[in-house]
């Protein structure tokens, strides 16, 4: 083969069989299956060549359908092996009969065989969840021949509301799946497979769509006949005679294009198959083990394991201890029984590899997860901080998770030694029954000593006390009192089933994300017992909520618990509601809270309690009406000195809470509707603060590249190298300023710059000009650019270097101005930088070069453009020799007489004096001696 014979389809039952063998599943096996019609028959089509049609005659059918081998193939492998217990099909009513087919199946198996379709596999899974049959005790199996959704859907993903579920149930499914062919030889086959398809039937393969095993399957399979055939032709025999041509294709060996191909002496092909495992952490399906057909033989992958649900180590037993339906005369007592079971019930077992914590790897950056195996191992000694490897990774005793796909709050508990006794097994059972709308869940323990935590519903918001110390987070009386509501109901709820609370305290009243109040940390004492008690602050002020009564015998806090001691903490909570504060607020200042808890166990009289002054209760009732006077009014009922005193949960529910949250539509819209403002008011803060930085950047983005430049490349768009054809450079420079870095320290040469810029940098905001850049000591700006603005710039630049002269007498400044060409344009990614290139830039910064001290040294093309202005007063200076470009005549520019309307040197501070800096430098004089050759007209100025 052959496509899947009768036999090789029975194969499943071979493997589920060896499987029990292997893993202790022996009897008790029930198969689930579809009738023929809900099976998609179009997919058996393809098993219709001829040689199946040899088959078919053999075995005297005709129209043999595939799927329907399936099933009966499956159903006498099982009846042959004597493992199968009853067989149901379905009648078509799915969704009904799930669940009532599974509860009868429990009376008779624990393995499930589920032949059906991917679709309803989840079906029927989701139904034996919501039983509860997927926590260990069942096991469940389905046949897919093929891996990889050929048949549809076979995850446990829907896109749906019920992903959750369907993941944890899965955990209870082991798949039976054909072995893929590989190798070479098949990639080669698939990929002639997919060429043919193309050619002959214009069929493209999708990108991942493998070719269909079957395809190779007939490919053996004609090559099979073909061996027969041509065995029966050189011996001269009757290719007509079928039976032979059969006989001669059984008990064969060959190496086939699917592998290793083996017809047994009845025709049946020994096919190899994997038996796949959800993997609890990934949520994918992978291959565990594989089974052999050749010598039926099971063999597990190297370094993988099955997952058994609810913590097993193992298979679940095929009969129940006391009996399928707890009768089994070995077992006194039936219900004596079922609570046994229920307490040897281990589903709520975590493994450590299952859980993934968040770890935070410092400030703002986000957690990454972790094993928590990993994290955990580290050293007691670290206590509430465990390193890993580098000190920012930190586990505090809570932690967020990740399990089975669900965010867990992660609690750590530091045990040495843990005994799984009657009395811990029954504290579990107990916590795993909670369940209401204002406790949190219980999910599950890993109790490995020394790695013991404990993994309960995540609440997002945190607890009470972070949302009362929480600023941004504003809390009306409404709000207040649906906590208040909240509290209430989850403790009735408590004290009617599980008892005393003990630890009932703001921070283990945590908020989930709707705002609503779940009471966490109940129960489970023998477990959360840490093995070292330690006195510390923490144990104290943890002691703050207990009541007196109570206090003596709290060798750890909620060591001992009453009704009314949880009372006399609530009272506590409702101080800590009304103030946003405390406990004991107006005391923790001046005590500390082993003070506070001997005061208060001292039982004076009056008691030592929580004082809130009337100014207290007005400031914090603003807006709230009477809430906050009522809330402390009942906060003093209920810490009483006399617990008989105290009102009882259900009395404080039916006559002091009356009114908050009566109207559940309502409170819920209240809650929703202060939770939005609260998002709206902190949405307003941080879109505020968005602004302001993005203000900032742009103000800094402004000041190095021009203002159109730099809106260009906020806009993400390139700017192109442009060139202008007459721009106005000015360049100055610091006299001496190397010998005078060399006298002074350094400080004092940022000082003086800073100064002297930041007087430039003012007097330039009046004129149209564009800083281009400061080296060291040298300026330059330039006008013109990147906005042209007529000739206007030489006019700019030479008011500008007017203005600047005057304000900075105190320095000695040499400028110099030259127009001409230049390109500008952006260089770098990283820095972008708008630099100007050409000649002119030369130019001009030899004209500063060459000038004189406090001079403004002027070229020729300058000169020419302020003509126009007929008010500014030049001098000629002559000819001068620039180097790298030859004589040049250059003139000095002197005054102008227009008025000027800009007010540079109003208002400006008066140059700083640097006395120490220039002690020897003279006052500027036309007679200094400069170094250059000055060259007398006549020359150009004829
Ligand atoms: N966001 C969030 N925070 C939680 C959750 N559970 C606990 N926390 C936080 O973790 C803190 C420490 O919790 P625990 O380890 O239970 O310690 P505790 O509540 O102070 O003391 P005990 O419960 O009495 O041991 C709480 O105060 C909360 O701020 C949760 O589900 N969600
Ligand atoms: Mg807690």
């Amino acid at each position: 083969m052959l496509p899947p014979s009768e036999g090789e389809l029975a194969a499943p039952a071979s493997v589920v069989s060896r499987m029990h063998r292997l893993r202790n599943l022996r009897k008790g096996t029930r198969v689930i299956k579809e009738k023929r019609s809900d099976l998609s028959s179009s997919k058996a089509t393809c098993a219709q060549p001829n040689l199946s049609n040899t088959l078919l005659k053999t075995r005297g059918r005709r129209h043999w359908q595939y799927d329907i081998l399936v099933n009966v193939g499956l159903e006498w492998g099982l009846r042959k092996k004597g493992v199968l217990k009853a067989v149901r099909e379905l009648d078509g009513n799915e969704r009904e009969s799930c669940e009532a087919l599974l509860k009868d199946v429990s009376m008779y198996a624990r393995v499930v065989i589920l032949s059906v379709r991917g679709s309803l596999v989840r079906e029927f899974l989701l139904a034996a969840h919501t039983l509860g049959m997927t926590r260990g005790d069942w096991a469940f199996l389905d046949v897919e021949i093929f891996q990889g959704g050929y048949w549809g859907e076979t995850g446990w993903a829907a896109d749906d509301e019920r992903d959750t579920a369907a993941r944890a149930a899965y955990e209870a499914l082991l798949r039976v799946s054909l072995k893929l062919p590989t190798g070479d030889r098949f990639d080669e086959f698939a990929d002639a497979v997919r060429a043919r398809a193309k050619q002959h039937y214009n069929y493209s393969f999708s990108d991942g769509e493998e070719v269909n095993f079957f395809i190779g399957a007939f490919y053996d399979g004609v090559y099979l006949l073909g061996m027969a055939l041509n065995e029966t032709l050189t011996e001269g025999g009757d290719i007509r005679d079928g039976r032979n041509i059969t006989k001669r294709m059984w008990g064969r060996d060959f190496h086939g294009i699917t592998g290793h191909v083996r017809i047994d002496a009845v025709g049946d092909r020994d096919a190899d198959y994997a038996i796949l495992d959800l993997d609890p952490v990934t949520g994918k399906f992978e291959v565990v083990a594989f089974f052999h057909g050749l010598n039926s033989s099971y063999k597990p992958v190297a370094g993988k394991a099955i997952h058994w649900p609810g913590g097993r180590r193992g298979p679940p037993p095929d009969t129940p201890r006391c009996g399928f339906l707890w009768n089994d005369p070995m077992c006194q007592g039936g219900k004596q029984a079922r609570i046994d079971a229920e307490l040897n019930n281990t589903s709520w077992r975590v493994r450590p590899e299952e859980v993934l914590v968040e770890v935070g790897t410092g400030i703002g950056a986000s957690p990454a997860l972790h094993s928590i195996n990993e994290v955990l191992k580290y050293p007691r000694e670290y206590r509430c901080s465990i390193y890993l490897g580098t000190p920012s990774l930190t586990l505090s005793s809570f932690t967020v998770g990740l399990y089975k796909g669900n965010r867990v709050a992660v609690k750590k508990i530091h045990r040495k030694k843990l005994d799984l006794n009657k009395k811990l097994l029954w504290e579990i059972k107990q916590a795993r029954n909670v369940s209401h709308e204002n406790t949190a869940r219980f999910i599950g323990a890993c109790v490995d000593c020394p790695l013991v935590f404990v993994l309960t519903e995540y609440c997002p918001k945190g607890s009470l006390k972070d949302v009362l110390a929480n600023d941004e987070l504003q809390l009306d009386w409404n709000f207040r009192t649906s906590l208040v509501h909240d509290i209430v109901q989850g403790m009735c709820y408590l004290h009617g089933g599980l008892g005393a609370h003990g630890k009932l305290r703001s921070s283990n009243c945590l908020i989930d994300g709707r705002f609503v109040l779940k009471i966490s940390d109940y129960g489970l004492n023998t477990l959360c017992t840490p093995t070292d008690l330690i006195k510390d602050d923490t144990y104290y002020y943890k002691l703050l909520w207990t009541a007196p009564e109570l206090v003596a015998s709290s060798i750890y806090p909620g060591a001992a618990a009453s009704l009314k001691g949880d009372v006399y903490s609530f009272g506590i909570i409702l101080e800590e509601i009304v103030l946003r504060a405390g406990p004991f607020h107006n005391y923790t200042n001046t005590m500390s809270s082993k003070e506070i808890v001997s005061h208060v166990c001292a039982r004076e009289s009056p008691p030592f309690r929580p004082v809130v002054s009337v100014g207290e209760v007005g400031a914090a009732a603003g807006g709230g009406g009477g809430a906050a006077v009522e809330l402390l009014d009942l906060a003093e009922r209920c810490w009483a000195e006399a617990a008989d005193d105290r009102p009882s949960f259900d009395t404080i529910n039916a006559n002091y809470i009356k009114g908050y949250c009566d109207n559940l539509m309502d409170d819920l819209l209240r809650r929703m509707e202060q939770y939005a403002n609260n998002l709206e008011s902190l949405v307003e803060e941080k879109t505020e603060q968005l602004s302001l930085e993005k203000r900032r950047s742009e103000e800094l983005l402004y000041q190095v590249l021009p203002r159109p430049v730099a809106q260009q490349l906020m806009a993400g768009e390139v700017v192109q190298p442009e060139s202008f054809e007459c721009v106005t450079v000015y360049f100055s420079d610091i006299v001496g300023f190397t010998e005078l870095c060399a006298a002074s320290t350094p400080m004092q040469v940022v000082d003086l710059l800073n100064d002297l810029y930041s007087t430039f940098d003012r007097i330039i905001g009046f004129y149209d000009v564009y800083k281009v850049e400061t080296i060291g000591d040298a300026y330059m700006v330039v006008s013109g650019l990147p906005e042209r603005n007529g000739d206007l710039h030489a006019r700019e630049i030479c008011l500008m270097a007017l203005a600047i002269v005057e304000a900075v007498r105190g320095f000695v400044v040499r400028i110099g101005v030259h127009s001409g060409p230049v390109c500008a344009g952006v260089v770098g990614v990283k820095m972008p930088h708008y630099c100007l290139f050409g000649d002119t830039v030369n130019t001009a910064s030899r004209m500063e070069s060459t000038g004189q001290p406090l001079r403004i040294h002027l070229s020729e093309n300058t000169r020419a453009l302020l003509d126009q202005w007929g008010t500014f007063v030049v001098e000629r200076r002559g000819e001068v020799e620039l180097k790298g470009r030859g004589r040049m005549l250059t003139h000095w520019l002197l005054h102008c007489s227009e008025p000027e309307a800009r007010p540079p040197t109003q208002g400006l501070q008066p140059p700083p004096q640097y006395p120490i800096l220039f002690p020897t430098l003279p006052q500027p004089a036309l007679s200094l001696q400069v170094p250059y050759l000055v060259v007398e007209p006549p020359t150009l100025a004829a």
